[in-house]
C-alpha cells in the first residue's frame, strides 16, 4: 500500500529530527545484540508520554497532549518481567520505568530515606522491600541491556522515530510487539504556516493574528493517520500491534475503538477514559469482542500499577470480565 500524499508530504516537508540517526544506530545495535544472544528474543516497542505541536519554529509555545507516562512505564516493566527486551520511546522528562516509583513529584525518593544512628544515609525500613524489588529488576534490566530509552518531544520527532524503529524491527517478524501508549497529537501546524519567531502579543492586540478581533487564531491541519502505514508497511510481518484509544465520553469509547481496529487492521485496541484510565480498560479485538477489566474498588486509591498486569494477562486471554486484584 503506497502511503497517501499527506503522509509522504509530512515527512518531506518536516526536517529529519537531529537525534534520529543516533537513535537508529542504538536500535540496530540493540536488535543485533539481542538477536545474537537469543535467537528467540522478543522485543517490545513501548511508546509513552504526550507529543507536542509547536506554535513557533523557535518554540516558545506549544500544544501538548496529556500523558504522564504511567501507562507506558508500568507496562514496560511488565514486558521486561515477561522476558521482553524493551525499546521505550518516550516523551523527554516524562516518567521512566523503575524510577517512576520514586519520581521527583509523586513519591519523592528523599521521603524513602533517612539517616541511621551512625550517620549513614539508608532506605527507611518500611520501604526496604519495595525498593529492593525495584532495584533488583532495574539492575537486571541494565546488566542484560534489556531496556533502551529513546526520547521525543514533538509529533514530528515521534512519527520519524516510529517509522524508523518499526522498520529496524523488521527482522524480528512475530517476535516484535508494538504497544502504542503515547498520547499522539491529532492536529499540527504545517511548516509553511509556522511562525519562525515567538508570536508577539502586540501583533495579536492590533489584530494581525486573527480575522476581526484581538484573538490569536491558530489554524491546525489533521496529522495524517500513520497507524495504517505502520500496520501495512513499517511493522514486521506477524508482529503484534496494540494501540490505545483515549476518550472522555464513555458513550464513544467502544465504538471508536472498534472503528480504529476496523480502519487500521491491527490486533488490539485498549480503550480507556481519561477519568478512569488508572483502574479500568476495555480490550477490543477483531470481531467486535469487548472485555472490560478493572482493578477492584477497594484497591483503586492505593496503586495504579496493577492494571498493566491485566493488559498482559488479558492479551493471553487469561482473565475474563471479573475484577482481579492487581494493585501493585
Ligand atoms: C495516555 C494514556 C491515557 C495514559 O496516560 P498516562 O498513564 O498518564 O501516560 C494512554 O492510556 C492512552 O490512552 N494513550 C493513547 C492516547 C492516544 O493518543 N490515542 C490515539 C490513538 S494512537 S494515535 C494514532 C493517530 N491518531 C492515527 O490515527 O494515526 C487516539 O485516541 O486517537
Amino acid at each position: 500500500m503506497i502511503p497517501d500524499d499527506s503522509q509522504s508530504r509530512y515527512f518531506t516537508s518536516n526536517p529529519t529530527p537531529k537525534a534520529l540517526s543516533k537513535h537508529e544506530a542504538l536500535v540496530r545495535e540493540f536488535v543485533d545484540y539481542h538477536v545474537s544472544t537469543n535467537p528467540n528474543t522478543r522485543i517490545a516497542l513501548v511508546t509513552s508520554g504526550g507529543t507536542t505541536v509547536p506554535l513557533e519554529n523557535q518554540t516558545v509555545r506549544f500544544i501538548d497532549n496529556f500523558s504522564a507516562g504511567t501507562r507506558g512505564t508500568t507496562s514496560a516493566e511488565y514486558f521486561l518481567r515477561e522476558g521482553y527486551a524493551v525499546i521505550f520511546l518516550h516523551r523527554q522528562y516524562s516518567l521512566l520505568p523503575y524510577s517512576r516509583h520514586f519520581s521527583h513529584s509523586t513519591n519523592c525518593f528523599l521521603d524513602f530515606m533517612d539517616e541511621s544512628g551512625d550517620g549513614e544515609v539508608v532506605v527507611r525500613q518500611e520501604y526496604q522491600q519495595k525498593m529492593r524489588r525495584v532495584l533488583e529488576e532495574y539492575q537486571y534490566a541494565k546488566k542484560n541491556r534489556l531496556l533502551l530509552l529513546l526520547p521525543f518531544t514533538t509529533i514530528t520527532e515521534y512519527l520519524f522515530e516510529l517509522r524508523s524503529l518499526a522498520t529496524l524491527l523488521q527482522p524480528l517478524d512475530s517476535r516484535a510487539l508494538f504497544y502504542l501508549a503515547a498520547a499522539v497529537s491529532d492536529f499540527f501546524i504545517p511548516r509553511e504556516r509556522m511562525n519562525e519567531h515567538k508570536i508577539q502579543s502586540s501583533e495579536v492586540e492590533n489584530g494581525k493574528k486573527s480575522g476581526d478581533g484581538k484573538q490569536l487564531v491558530v489554524n491546525l491541519d489533521p496529522v495524517p493517520k500513520f497507524l495504517t502505514t505502520l500496520v501495512s508497511q513499517w511493522a514486521p510481518r506477524g508482529s503484534m500491534i496494540v494501540s490505545f484509544k483515549l476518550e472522555t465520553d464513555p458513550s464513544l469509547l467502544v465504538s471508536k475503538a472498534e472503528q480504529a481496529l476496523e480502519k487500521y487492521g491491527h490486533d488490539l485496541v485498549i480503550g480507556n477514559l481519561l477519568t478512569t484510565r488508572k483502574w479500568e480498560v476495555v480490550f477490543v479485538t477483531k470481531g467486535g469482542q469487548e472485555r472490560w477489566v478493572r482493578v477492584p474498588k477497594a484497591k483503586r486509591s492505593r496503586s495504579v500499577s496493577g492494571i498493566e498486569e491485566l493488559v498482559g494477562r488479558a492479551e493471553k486471554n487469561k482473565p475474563s470480565d471479573e475484577e482481579v486484584d492487581l494493585s501493585g
